[in-house]
This record gives structure tokens, C-alpha cells and sequence, in this order.
């Protein structure tokens, strides 16, 4: 049996650094770090998400601004608020929950804010920063994933990584993470051939592709470190009930092989809401022109 990575007391940790970098920031500059969170609609699960970001925010000691727009929403009203946020001094991070309704353009929504206030790092000023080597906003889930990644490892350098999936948010920016670290960087998609033959040469497996339970144990490399990054939610057993949320992975078999893996839950979705914060407070550090806060 393998090491349970646990995510949500590391996140609890990170939580605490970037509370006490806030407390920091607000001695010396004299106001409050502030995170835009955009809603559009109403799904159910993007409530969830965006109430629990908001309590994180301000448990974190920053000011949390939220704004839930209807359904029908037109682009041009979207583009309007972020035009307005880009221009808030008291807002450092804007975050626009995606999937958008499908009426809206996702690209031009996230190209039209300021990649300085981008704390999700999905503008592509970021993403090529990101790629470049540059400063840049890291995307939140795979920050999250290469920070457990190098608590567990201490040096990537030289190891073979897979990632399953090829996400601007995720399986990207994860491989130009793996890189920065000089691991050796495999993409694999649905479209790769002998993908349990590929998955079982690695020594990381990250997998992000949205389709539960794929990753099965005899595609685990003994000791290696398995890192899930899906959140597939179940069809629940009866009516009314909530449906069982597990991850990309078989976790129960990869388990049996891995040397550490993260379960769902618990595992990289509590560390994405922490990276968040962090980020936050790094583009209020960038925007007050001080260098990045360190040891978070
Ligand atoms: N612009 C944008 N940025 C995002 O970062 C973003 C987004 N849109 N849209 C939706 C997805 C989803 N997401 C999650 C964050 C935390 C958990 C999380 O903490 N999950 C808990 C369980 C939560 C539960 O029980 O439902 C866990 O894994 O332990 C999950 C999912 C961020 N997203």
C-alpha cells in the first residue's frame, strides 16, 4: 500500500502562509489584497465552487468581491465588468468561472482581462510567460499538483513524467511545469496509442482527463507517484442522493502500486483553491511593485 497524499491539510498549510503574507502586505502598503469571482448562471456545482472560494478569500484576510450574472448574460455586458474590475485599484486576481453558456466567447472573455489581475493564469500573455520561463500566473490546478510533486520528491530532475490530458488549464501547463523542473515530459491523449503501456513507463502519472476511473491499477508503475487531478461526480445510487465524486484514477488498484498518490477528495481540488489565494497575493505584491512574497 502507498502514502495518501493528503491535499487538504497541505492546503490548510499554504492557507496559513498566504494569511500571514495578507498580514504582511497590509502593514506595509496599507490596504487589503481583493479577488474578483465572476459567475454567470446558475449551475448548481459553480455555485458550490464559488461560495468556497469566496469563505477561503476572506479567511485568508483578503476582500472577496463576488458577481452572479443571469443566464442570459450578452458578451458585451461581460466584457463590460471586466473592463470595470481591470480598472478596481482594490482588486488585485479576477477570476471568471468557467464553462461560460455557450452563447458567450470563453477566449475573448479571458483575453480581455488584465494579465496582471489573471490569477486563474489563463490568459495566453501568461501561458506564454509560463512557457518561456518568465513570470508569469500559474494556472491553479497544476501549481497545485507540482507543489505536492515536490513535497513528495524534493528533485523531479530527470524522472519520467506522463500527463493525461492536454488542457489549456491543466495537462499544458502541468507539462511546462514538469519541464521547469527537468523532469522528461510526455503528453498523452485519447489519441495516443498503447496509453497503459505509455502510463506504466512513467514515474509521475498525472492524470487530467475527465473520465472516471480510467487510469487502472496495472497502468501504475510500481512506486510511482500518482496524481489525480479529475473530479467526475457518480450517477447516484437513488434519487435525491448525491452522486460519489471520484477522481481520473482507479484509486483502490493504483494504490496497491503507486509509492504516494492523491485520493479525490481531499487530494489536488483543495490545493487548486489555495493556489488561488496564493496568486492573489502575488498580484497584489506585482502590482504594488514589491517582489513576490517568498516561502509560500
Ligand atoms: N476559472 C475557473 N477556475 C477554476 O479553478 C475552476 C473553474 N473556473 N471552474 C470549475 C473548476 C473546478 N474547480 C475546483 C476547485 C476545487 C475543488 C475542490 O476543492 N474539491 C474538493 C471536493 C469538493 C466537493 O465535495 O464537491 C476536493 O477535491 O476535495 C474542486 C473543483 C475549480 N475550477
Amino acid at each position: 500500500m502507498s502514502a495518501r497524499i493528503d491535499g487538504k491539510a497541505e492546503a490548510l498549510r499554504v492557507r496559513e502562509r498566504v494569511a500571514e503574507g495578507v498580514a504582511a502586505f497590509k502593514e506595509k502598503t496599507g490596504r487589503t489584497p481583493g479577488l474578483a469571482v465572476v459567475l454567470v448562471g446558475e449551475d448548481p456545482a459553480s455555485q458550490v465552487y464559488v461560495g468556497s472560494k469566496g469563505k477561503a478569500t476572506v479567511a485568508a484576510g483578503m476582500e472577496s468581491f463576488t458577481h452572479r450574472l443571469p443566464d442570459d448574460t450578452s458578451q458585451a455586458e461581460l466584457l463590460a465588468l471586466i473592463d470595470q474590475l481591470n480598472g478596481d485599484p482594490a482588486v488585485d486576481g479576477i477570476l471568471v468561472q468557467l464553462p461560460l453558456p455557450g452563447h458567450l466567447d470563453e477566449d475573448e472573455v479571458i483575453g480581455e482581462i488584465d494579465p496582471s489581475k489573471d490569477v486563474d493564469g489563463f490568459h495566453v500573455i501568461n501561458a506564454g510567460r509560463l512557457s518561456v520561463g518568465q513570470d508569469a500566473m500559474v494556472p491553479c490546478t497544476p501549481y497545485g499538483c507540482i507543489h505536492l510533486l515536490k513535497q513528495q520528491h524534493g528533485d523531479l530532475s530527470g524522472l519520467h513524467a506522463v500527463v493525461i490530458g492536454r488542457s489549456n488549464i491543466v495537462g499544458k501547463p502541468m507539462a511546462q511545469l514538469l519541464l521547469s523542473e527537468n523532469a522528461t515530459v510526455t503528453i498523452a491523449h485519447s489519441r495516443t496509442k498503447n496509453l497503459p503501456e505509455l502510463a506504466k513507463s512513467a514515474d509521475i502519472l498525472v492524470a487530467a482527463v475527465g473520465r472516471a476511473e480510467m487510469v487502472k491499477g496495472d497502468w501504475v508503475k510500481p512506486g510511482a507517484t500518482v496524481i489525480d487531478v479529475g473530479i467526475n461526480r457518480l450517477p447516484p445510487a437513488e434519487e435525491g442522493a448525491k452522486g460519489k465524486l471520484v477522481g481520473d484514477v482507479a484509486y483502490e488498484e493504483a494504490a496497491e502500486k503507486a509509492a504516494a498518490i492523491t485520493p479525490v477528495p481531499g487530494g489536488v481540488g483543495p490545493m487548486t483553491i489555495a493556489m488561488l489565494l496564493r496568486n492573489t497575493l502575488v498580484a497584489a505584491h506585482r502590482r504594488e511593485g514589491l517582489k513576490d512574497p517568498e516561502g509560500l
